[in-house]
């Protein structure tokens, strides 16, 4: 019969050895010599990873920013979206505990990165995957004997549709979620959080990025775009006057693998949330103008009261509601939608400046550049 070793028992048996072995004398070069071999081994054991949701936008960008810092990656996903040297793929639901154990095999740190598009609304759907999906991703991570989850949340767990100004992360999570998304997010937060145990030696952490824009978004930019070629980009919601924070990939991707690498027993982030954003919050409007214009529309011009698109947004929404069993129509502007573009919603990052040091790597404007670069089949006329 053969003993199957985890990274986590391997890592209980590193610190055992250090302790009955201390390399303190000259004369102990022996020991030293399999301490600093069993040291490469962690570091090494450490350096595998997994990435759930990695075919995804966000979940892409973090395996091409690993496999460029050295690390082995599997990706887990429903769906295989592309291929790439240093990468095994293993396809399946990640409500379903033994397809996750096989992609686990040898990892020690996990990034969830999987969720429902949130343009869904199916409740079912979202409760599945992002609530009991990650109860079993937990149990998968405890069972092959992951030492560190690493969870892409969303700071709109705090968003009820009303102004947030530089929000910490102690606020409270929203009452009245204004989705099944965002309520499920919640739920899927919560749970990871309190996962968190250092004695059974499962560390977590969640990351909350707001509006994460940049090359390969399947959302923003095709629904803004989508919008202009129809004609509807002509009105701002509102004064314009409100600030939202935009994030540009690359910087979700250098707080999730600061998350990780800072995520030890002793460190202060351990089962805590952490806001990630570009820390330039900008005008909703300043921000959807600027990708349109390099792309070729014309910006927005006219204003319109916030309260009149409000109740016209909830007024098709009840229509859509009690009409549903005759029609099946879904209206663009949701009051969801409308709140997003019309209210402030902006967040502080100073904790996560504070406790790992965190600064966004690529500016908003060098972002916003980067981005409208990379959609030359959006561009008006292509
Ligand atoms: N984009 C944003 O602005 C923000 C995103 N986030 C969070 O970041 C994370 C990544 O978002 P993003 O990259 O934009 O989303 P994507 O939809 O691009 O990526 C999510 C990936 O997860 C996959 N997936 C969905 N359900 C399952 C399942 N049951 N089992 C396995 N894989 C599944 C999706 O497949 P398929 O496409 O087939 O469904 C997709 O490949 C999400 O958790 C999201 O909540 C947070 C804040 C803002
Ligand atoms: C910061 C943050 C959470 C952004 C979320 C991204 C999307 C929710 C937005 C991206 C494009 C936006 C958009 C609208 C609403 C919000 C978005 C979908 C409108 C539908 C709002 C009403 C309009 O006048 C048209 C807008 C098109 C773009």
């Amino acid at each position: 019969s053969s003993v199957r070793l985890s990274p986590n028992s391997l890592a209980t048996l590193f610190r055992f050895l250090k302790e009955i072995f201390p390399v303190s004398s000259s004369s102990n070069r022996r020991n030293a010599f399999r301490i600093s071999s069993l040291e490469s081994f962690s570091a090494w054991s450490s350096k595998r990873c997994a990435v759930i949701g990695g075919s995804g936008f966000l979940g892409r960008h973090l395996v091409e920013k690993l496999l460029g810092k050295g690390y082995t990656v599997s990706v887990f996903d429903i769906r295989q979206s592309y291929e790439l040297p240093g990468v095994t793929f293993h396809q399946g639901d990640l409500c379903d505990k033994q397809a996750l154990l096989t992609a686990l095999q040898g990892v020690s740190l996990v990034f969830h990165c999987a969720s429902p598009a949130p343009a869904s609304d199916d409740k079912a759907l979202f409760q599945r995957v992002n609530i009991q999906g990650t109860h079993t991703v937990l149990q998968a991570c405890t069972e092959a004997g992951v030492q560190k989850v690493v969870l892409t949340s969303s700071a709109s767990v705090v968003f009820e549709g009303t102004d947030i100004k530089d929000g910490r992360e102690d606020l409270p999570y929203a009452k009245k979620p204004i989705d099944y998304y965002t309520e499920t997010k919640i739920e899927q937060e919560k749970l990871v959080l309190k996962a968190c145990d250092k004695e059974k030696g499962l560390l977590t952490v969640a990351i909350r990025p707001h509006g994460i824009f940049g090359p390969r978004d399947p959302q923003l930019v095709p629904i803004l775009v989508d919008t202009a070629r129809r004609g509807n980009m002509k009105f701002i919601i509102g004064d314009g006057s409100n600030l939202v924070d935009f994030t540009f990939v690359d910087n979700v991707v250098h707080g999730l693998i600061l998350s990780a690498e800072s995520l030890r027993p002793e460190s202060p982030i351990c089962g805590k949330a952490y806001h990630i954003t570009n820390d330039e919050p900008v005008r909703f409007w300043d921000f959807m103008s600027d990708i349109l214009v390099g792309l070729g529309y014309a910006a927005p011009r006219y204003n319109l009261p916030y309260t009149l698109v409000y109740g016209l947004a909830l007024l098709l929404w009840l229509l859509s509601l009690l009409l549903c069993p005759l029609v099946a129509f879904k209206p663009t502007f949701t009051p969801m939608r409308v709140a997003l573009a019309g209210k402030h919603h902006f967040y502080s990052c100073s904790r996560a400046k504070q406790d790992m040091g965190y600064k966004p790597v690529v500016g908003l404007k060098d972002g916003i550049r980067r981005t409208v670069e990379s959609y030359p089949h959006l561009r008006h006329g292509a």
